[in-house]
C-alpha cells in the first residue's frame, strides 16, 4: 500500500581512483576510499551495493571496513558501468548534438543495446520511496551517478551526458512519498584533503 512507503535515502559514490589497467585502485584511491568510509561510518546502511569491476569492489570493501557496524556487501550488475540512455539526434540541442552523439558512439553496440535496460532496472531497484527508511549505499561509476541525478531532477534523459563526478565523491538522493525526489548532496569531497580531491574529473577549475 502506498501509505506504507517511507522516505528512501540513497547514498551514491563513484569508486576511488583506479589504476589505468582496470585491475584495482591506486594507493591514493585506497586512501580516498578509507576516508570516505570514515565519513560514512555512523550512517546505519542496510546494504552496500557495488558494481562488479575491481575498482568498485575494492572501494566498497574499504568503505565497509570503516563502518561502525557490519553491513553486507552486495554485488550487482545494476550498479555497474554502462551507458544508461542513448539519445536520438532530434532530442538533442542542435549546437551540441554531434558532439554528444560522438561521445555516445565510443561505446560498443552491445553496450548501447544492454545499458538502457540495466538503467531501467537500476531505477526500479534503487530509487523511489521504499519499505524501510534505512539508507543504502551504492558504490558505482560516473555514468550511473549522472543517470540517477538527472532522473531525480526529472531532467531530459540525454542530460546524463552533461554531468561528471570525482573519485570517492558523495551524492545523496532523497525519495519521499508524495514529494518530488531531491538531490541533498552532490559530488561532495569534504572528507578528502586537497591533494586527494578532483581525481577522475575532466580538466577545468578546481574550487
Ligand atoms: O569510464 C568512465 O568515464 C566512467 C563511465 O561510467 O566510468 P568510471 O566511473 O568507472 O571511470
Amino acid at each position: 500500500m502506498p501509505g506504507d512507503q517511507r522516505t528512501r535515502y540513497l547514498y551514491v559514490v563513484r569508486h576511488a581512483e583506479a589504476l589505468p589497467d582496470g585491475s584495482g585502485l591506486t594507493d591514493r584511491g585506497r586512501e580516498q576510499a578509507a576516508l570516505l568510509g570514515r565519513r560514512l561510518q555512523d550512517i546505519p546502511f542496510a546494504t552496500v551495493h557495488h558494481g562488479p569491476l575491481p575498482r568498485a569492489v575494492q572501494t566498497a570493501q574499504l568503505v565497509k571496513q570503516q563502518l561502525a557496524v557490519d553491513v553486507p556487501l552486495e554485488v550487482s550488475e545494476l550498479a555497474g558501468d554502462y551507458v544508461p540512455y542513448v539519445p536520438k539526434k532530434d532530442e538533442l540541442p542542435t549546437d551540441s548534438a554531434d558532439h554528444l552523439l560522438r561521445f555516445v558512439q565510443q561505446s560498443s553496440p552491445e553496450e548501447l543495446e544492454h545499458g538502457p535496460e540495466l538503467a531501467r532496472l537500476a531505477l526500479a531497484r534503487f530509487t523511489g520511496p521504499a519499505d524501510s527508511e534505512q539508507p543504502e549505499l551504492l558504490v558505482t561509476h560516473n555514468f550511473l551517478i549522472a543517470w540517477l541525478v538527472t532522473q531525480a531532477l526529472d531532467a531530459p534523459p540525454w542530460r546524463w551526458l552533461t554531468l561528471a563526478h570525482c573519485n570517492a565523491a558523495l551524492t545523496v538522493l532523497r525519495y519521499t512519498p508524495g514529494r518530488p525526489s531531491s538531490v541533498l548532496v552532490y559530488n561532495d569531497m569534504q572528507h578528502l584533503p586537497a591533494a586527494l580531491r578532483w581525481t577522475g574529473f575532466p580538466p577545468g577549475p578546481r574550487v
